[in-house]
């Protein structure tokens, strides 16, 4: 049996008339706490009386029609034959995705967008969002405008993969959005309210506290995750809400509370689209309008209700008066007619006659279109409704503000967010085990040496500009790789500032990546038996912390350059290598033509500060029995030329200012 509010609303025979039903109060389910939709299949679980009233379902304020017309997109076509440098490169051929396609969704409608896998269904709903790169032809526009930063802010965007962080929970992952993304005129508290609102409307609460998983950490279920991707777009109530397969791999039930939200959101006067992949006749009817894509190409758009109708008027008929809508026009779309007219063609005539006739189906159904749809949906959207006018004066003003919130509490957000999600990176107990064991280890090697013992000593020096190039090094070349998705969506999102999100994101690392050498060398230098001098000490640290920032903007520059971590990985472990090499200790007599590898290395620099801090220059060593020599005098470290230590400082900060700006300007190009 159905339920009563799927009966009420099945098969409209107009989009018009099927508004007309459900007015946007009535069909907002989620208002009444009988409704809310429950998490983990909780049925009592309603909103707070708060949310009632300030419930992000409740009615958009800038309605957008959006439009678009004759959209085609095309790619290269990668042969495989030949390459660049070896062989004749065939002229590749471009292919396309989409192919002319028109339509027109108003507030208050909810488009699904159906077709077989690879038909242009993401490709489409990406481009409508704004975030299509390539060579898009044709017009897309909202309320008669073309995609601007206002228009982004009102636009909602759910991508098929859930971008989230894995270690927040439900209610942190909303509330540090609702803080970047809602406009400053809110205050905090009530930016927190709103995303406690979301929590509520959209049946979360019970698992609010939970983290939100990925990968190997367990956390919420997939419908939850969904349902956390809509809300974070539900924070800015926005106009327009386009989604790419929001019900792909989930049981019907969950993907029914999906669809049935979707549905709501448009009847509180939003536009909504969606692609979907599959949906059972149940979701079928919760949508308004469809479009159908069969190779980019539309072969039906409008009404939801009057698909069977229009196929049947054009020669297609299903066949079993049961069927589902959705099920008929996805074989139409794949140039199927009927299922036992099928199967009986494959096996009488082989595969060959098969794609002939389904390629006839589908080029017979395109002209169909052309033919009776797409005069009359052209006629539709070159039309100028009432709406676009009004809005259209609310431009000029939304303009004046780019971003929602200023660029300190962006930044206070993003260093908050960053700490709290990386916490249990930075703070793993297994780093701090191996840079103890480290310290201990080399603590013990080098116990107690003494300057006559000065080949060991230099070494120990050596060591600690090597092991704390290598290891923050390491540690920053993932940074920008693993939070590419994100910062692509949010920048898309145009929630904040590049400047912002790098200073915190570089920043939250510091607090770990700077206790830890401190530890190291507090342990290693007195145990080492270096200097005992709490200056000689103090300074040895400020040089090892100075060499982990010079190493730590090198890792970020790869890791963004490359947005690969094994790619940035593999070229750092040869950089490093040539660093250990070219460092001045293994090495004294490099040949002239390659000496400049040295002053490239930032470790180079930390040694020659190292020693040059460590010992003065009328320092004597004992280098024979009775004789004693300068340790200026030492083969090892004369050919460091030590000199004025101000240059190597210099050197390290040039270092550590290019490199950073190397990976910001490599993130902006993202
Ligand atoms: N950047 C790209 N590079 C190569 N091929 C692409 C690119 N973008 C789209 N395509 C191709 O264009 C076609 C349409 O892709 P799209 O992802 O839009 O299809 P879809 O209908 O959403 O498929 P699915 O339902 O499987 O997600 C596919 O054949 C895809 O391989």
């Amino acid at each position: 049996m159905m339920p009563p509010n799927e009966q009420e609303s099945s098969f409209p025979i107009t989009p018009g008339a099927n508004r007309g039903e459900t007015s946007p109060v009535q069909e907002n389910r989620f208002s009444s706490p009988n409704h809310v939709i429950p998490c983990l299949g909780d049925d009592d679980d309603g909103p707070s009386h708060q949310s009632r009233q300030s419930s992000v379902l409740r009615q958009s304020l800038r309605p957008i029609i959006l439009k678009f017309e004759e959209l085609t997109y095309s790619i290269k076509s990668q042969t495989g034959k030949g390459s660049y440098w070896f062989g004749s490169q065939e002229p590749k051929p471009n292919r396309l995705v989409l192919n002319g396609v028109s339509g027109i969704v108003k507030p208050g409608e909810l488009l699904a967008m159906l077709g077989p896998s690879g038909s242009g269904k993401t490709t489409l709903v990406t481009a409508l969002a704004g975030r299509l790169q390539g060579k898009l032809t044709g017009t897309v526009s909202y309320n008669g405008e073309p995609f601007t930063s206002s228009v982004k802010r009102k636009t909602g965007f759910v991508t098929q993969d859930d971008v989230l962080y894995p270690h927040l929970t439900v209610t942190e992952t909303l509330t540090y959005t609702a803080l970047l993304r809602l406009p400053k005129e809110l205050t905090r508290k009530e930016k927190i309210e709103q995303a406690e609102t979301v929590v509520s409307d959209l049946g979360l609460t019970r698992c609010c506290n939970s983290v939100i998983g990925g990968g190997l950490i367990r956390g919420i279920s997939g419908g939850e995750r969904k349902r956390v991707s809509i809300g974070l777009e539900m924070l800015v109530n926005p106009s327009l809400l386009l989604l790419d397969e929001p019900t792909s791999g989930l049981d019907s039930t969950t993907a029914a509370r999906i669809v049935s939200t979707l549905r709501s959101l448009a009847r509180g006067g939003r536009t909504v689209v969606t692609t979907i992949h599959q949906p059972s006749s149940r979701l079928y009817r919760m949508f308004d309008k469809v479009l159908v894509l069969s190779e980019g190409n539309p072969i039906y758009s409008g009404d939801s209700g009057r698909v069977m109708e229009y196929f049947g008027s054009i020669g297609f008929q299903p066949g079993s008066s049961f069927v589902n809508p959705a099920d008929f026009v996805l074989d139409l779309a794949n140039g199927i007619t009927s299922d036992t007219k099928q199967y009986d063609q494959v096996e009488v005539n082989g595969k060959l006659d098969r794609l002939e006739e389904q390629n006839s189906v589908k080029q017979s159904l395109i002209s169909s279109y052309k033919k009776n749809l797409y005069p009359h949906l052209k006629e539709e959207v070159s039309r100028t409704f009432p709406q676009e006018q009004k809005i259209n004066g609310s431009r000029a003003k939304s303009l004046t503000n780019r971003w929602p919130t200023s660029w300190w509490m962006q930044f206070s957000v993003l260093l908050k967010r960053s700490l709290k999600e990386r916490s249990h990176e930075s703070f793993s107990g297994l780093r701090i085990f191996m840079v103890m064991s480290v310290s201990l280890l080399s603590g013990l090697l080098w116990w107690h040496s003494r300057v006559s013992h000065l080949q060991d000593q230099v070494g120990l020096l050596f060591f600690f500009s090597i092991f704390w190039g290598f290891f923050p090094l390491f540690n920053a070349i993932f940074t920008f790789p693993q939070e590419r998705p994100m910062l692509i969506k949010e920048r898309s999102s145009g929630i904040y500032r590049l400047s912002s999100y790098y200073i915190a994101r570089t920043v939250g690392d510091l607090p770990m990546e700077l206790i830890l050498p401190t530890i190291f060398v507090t342990i290693t230098y007195w145990m080492g038996g270096l200097k005992p001098s709490l200056t000689t000490f103090l300074m040895t640290l400020m040089i090892v912390l100075y060499n982990v920032l010079v190493a730590q903007g090198v890792g970020l520059a790869l890791g963004a350059i490359l947005m690969d971590a094994k790619k940035a990985a593999t070229l750092s472990s040869v950089l490093m290598l040539v660093f250990l090499l070219a460092g001045g200790y293994y090495i004294q007599h490099i040949p002239g033509f390659i000496a400049w590898l040295k002053y490239i290395s930032f470790s180079h620099y930390c040694y020659k500060l190292l020693v040059g801090v460590q010992y003065t220059w009328d320092e004597v060593y004992e280098c024979g029995l009775g004789l004693h020599c300068r340790v200026m005098d030492y083969e090892g470290i004369k050919n460091l030329r030590i000199g004025n230590m101000m240059w190597d400082v210099l050197a390290l900060a040039i270092m550590l200012l290019l490199y950073r700006v190397f990976a910001y300007l490599a993130l902006r190009n993202l």
